[in-house]
């Protein structure tokens, strides 16, 4: 059991109310609304903003050659990751500015000022536990959703989005996110920590969750 799983472990209901949330199963089953998508993808892409600074904060947190560059790949892979969100919002009319312009959810600046304050309080250990709900656990929901593999996507309404996250690229991004995790954890965690780490991980989760449900209560408005 690496870190990542015994986190998991550790915190079983809030991970799954995550990687299992209404938003997701709609998601998978093509039944989402596409408002609720578009006010999701919009607020998606205000929380990458902030959690590149997330990123960039962990290199500065990090005292080996390794340890930026783990910061490095994590922080061009969240700039890549927006391209994604500029392209769809295109598509509906809304440009950079429109999205850059448009105010914060109470969710997103909940959990990305959650987690920006465990890396400033925090060690760069601690910061890692909260950011690896974010990347590792989209690549878990990418998986989840293509269980015939992305070609079976074909025209999926949301094929783009699953594509992105269960492609080579992200599932790539995630198992050198969690291996760093785990060799860090091996460097720096001692059994006494553990508990506080699962804590940070737990709400970390459970803020992912209530960003799902931002999304799906944007439709029901
Ligand atoms: C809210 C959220 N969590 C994780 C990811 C994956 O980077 C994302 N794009 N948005």
């Amino acid at each position: 059991m690496d870190i990542f799983d015994r986190l998991k472990a550790a915190a079983t209901d809030d991970w799954n109310s995550y990687v299992d949330h209404a938003f997701v199963r709609q998601m998978g089953a093509g039944t989402l609304p596409q408002s609720a998508f578009q006010t999701y993808l919009v607020q998606d892409y205000l929380f990458l903003i902030q959690f590149a600074r997330a990123w960039a904060l962990a290199a500065y947190k990090s005292r080996t050659p390794a340890d930026i560059r783990a910061a490095q790949a994590g922080l061009a892979a969240i700039l890549d990751e927006t391209d994604l969100h500029v392209r769809l919002c295109a598509r509906w009319g809304l440009s950079q500015e429109d999205i850059e312009s448009a105010p914060e959810h109470q969710a997103t600046v909940a959990y990305t000022r959650y987690v920006l304050d465990c890396g400033a309080a925090g060690d760069l250990l601690e910061l890692h536990v909260a950011l690896a709900p974010c990347v590792i656990g989209y690549a878990e929901i990418g998986n989840n959703l293509t269980p015939n593999g992305i070609a079976a996507l074909a025209d999926h309404p949301y094929r783009e989005w699953i594509g992105e996250y269960a492609g080579e690229v992200y599932q790539g991004v995630a198992a050198a996110a969690r291996k760093h995790l785990d060799e860090l954890a091996a460097r720096s965690m001692t059994e006494q920590r553990f508990d506080e780490l699962v804590a940070v991980f737990a709400k970390a989760s459970r803020l992912e969750a209530e960003f799902w449900q931002m999304g799906l209560d944007s439709a029901q408005a």
